[in-house]
């Protein structure tokens, strides 16, 4: 899948609150109640991502969760991450 331009994913993080694009990739962070709410917010991205075949890079700390997304054949961002930067949104009820 094709790399998309720095004017288009500006364009398209613009329907993604809380989404920057920063180092080739599009991120996000989110803060749970506690640990066991973010565990199973990661679970059920988990089984979104597997669905699609791309899978997010990310880090938990207790009840937080930062989320970054690239393609890593194109070496940046394609419609794939913005695909699942939706889901995840959707999943989380924004
Ligand atoms: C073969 C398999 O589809 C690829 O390795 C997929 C798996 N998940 C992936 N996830 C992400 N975020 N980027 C990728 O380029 C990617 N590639």
């Amino acid at each position: 899948m094709k790399k998309l331009d720095q004017q288009t994913v500006k364009e398209r993080l613009n329907k993604l609150e809380g989404w920057e694009y920063k180092n080739d990739a599009i991120h996000t962070s989110f803060e749970f109640e506690n640990f066991k709410e973010a565990f199973a917010t990661m679970t059920r991205i988990a089984f979104e991502a597997e669905l699609q075949q791309h899978h997010p890079d990310w880090t938990n700390v207790y009840n937080t969760l930062n989320i970054s997304l690239s393609t890593h054949d194109a070496e940046g961002v394609t419609e794939k991450d913005f695909k699942l930067a939706h889901i995840i949104e959707a999943l989380l009820g924004n």
